[in-house]
């Protein structure tokens, strides 16, 4: 259960502490609001002064403040939003900002405050202590990681299950552009379907969609966990990226989600004006599973035998599922039977005219 706790704000600039001393001291209990432009830091004051952001009932001792221009230098491995900000080039998205070293989760942050903040604000963590994954799975969110949520508003509700697939897009894109943009060598950062991020066939990262449906609008929460330079216990980008490279190259979490920004805002609008379908070559295209060979496991009714079909896929359907074919030219659409962890060992076949 989580409940709404009454805020405790901080000031750092009391005259009679030193300023570094506490506020690096007690940095790890914050909660920063900051704005792209005068609109959001407007807001962010605001909301501080309202005491209008709710927090989690496990986040109850964590401070509000708003981001000033005096707050300099990052501490060792925290996110760096003043590089963030100046590496951010949108309209909408990213632009209202939320930062906390360490949080239970981004996910409960930005759901929780949904009414309160813009559409397009992000709530980005350090550390997580009660991370959510998929299927009410705990998501380990070590340092090193990319780990934010942000809000979209959508209006037909037809179309949200296909929203996490521009997520999936827009990442592997913006891991592109940055590496591009700085000369890095290509690393190939693959879609596993429906909305794992695979790199040489280790998960290095996931997307998490939560709904509420409130005044005729769908509220998306999106969270995103990306292993950004955390090699324990698997590996993570820049880890492959140091090995594809002689000079010391490091990809930054805050290039990475402006980048991502930037992305995510133009295929969300292609998204929205012309359908998934202007976006399916390329999502196929950096996906693992065109041609693949799905075999699935179907009860025979009569005798409870199981007798095993290949099917081979093919896309996308247009109600978001996969779009397969056999080998006697039937299409079908796969879904996911909702009980097996990785959704191609429980795939289930229907018939399509
Ligand atoms: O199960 C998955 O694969 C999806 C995991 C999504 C994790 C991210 S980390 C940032 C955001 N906050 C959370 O609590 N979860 C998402």
């Amino acid at each position: 259960m989580s409940v709404t706790t009454p805020l405790r704000f901080f000031n750092p600039f009391q005259p009679t502490l030193n300023y570094y001393h506490l506020f690096f001291s007690t940095m790890q209990n914050l909660l920063i609001l900051h704005g792209k432009s005068s609109f959001e830091t407007e807001l962010a004051q605001s909301l501080k002064t309202n005491n209008t952001i709710k927090l989690p009932e496990e986040d109850a001792q964590v401070s509000i403040l708003v981001h000033s221009s005096e707050q300099r230098g990052v501490q060792n491995d925290a996110f760096d939003v003043d590089l963030y900000m100046n590496s951010l080039t949108t309209h909408r998205y990213g632009k209202f900002f939320i930062y906390s070293p360490r949080l239970s989760s981004t996910q409960d942050i930005v759901s929780k405050n949904f009414s309160e903040i813009p559409v397009g604000s992000v709530c980005v963590a350090d550390l997580q202590f009660k991370g959510r994954g998929r299927s009410k799975n705990l998501w380990e969110s070590p340092k090193g990681c990319l780990l934010f949520s942000f809000t979209v508003e959508m209006e037909d509700g037809r179309v949200v299950p296909l929203l996490q697939y521009v997520v999936c897009l827009a990442m592997v894109e913006a891991i592109k552009d940055v590496c591009d943009v700085k000369g890095f060598a290509f690393i190939d950062v693959r879609i596993k379907w429906p909305n794992d991020l695979y790199l040489n066939g280790v998960k290095v990262g996931g997307i998490l969609c939560t709904s509420t449906y409130r005044s005729k609008k769908f509220n998306v929460s999106v969270g995103i966990g990306l292993n950004v330079d955390n090699e324990m216990p698997t590996t993570c980008l820049n880890k492959v990226l140091s090995e594809l490279s002689m000079m010391d190259c490091k990809l930054r979490r805050e290039e990475i989600l402006a980048a991502f920004f930037k992305r995510f805002e133009n295929f969300y609008h292609v998204f929205i004006n012309q359908g998934f379908r202007a976006l399916e070559e390329m999502y196929c295209r950096v996906w693992l599973h065109s041609g693949q060979r799905v075999v699935i496991q179907e009860k025979n009714n009569e005798d409870e035998s199981v007798d095993e079909v290949a099917v081979t896929v093919q896309g996308l359907t247009s109600s978001g599922y996969l779009l397969a074919i056999d080998d006697d030219n039937q299409l079908y659409e796969l879904h996911p039977d909702g009980n097996s962890f990785d959704f191609f060992k429980g795939l289930m076949r229907k018939k399509l005219e």
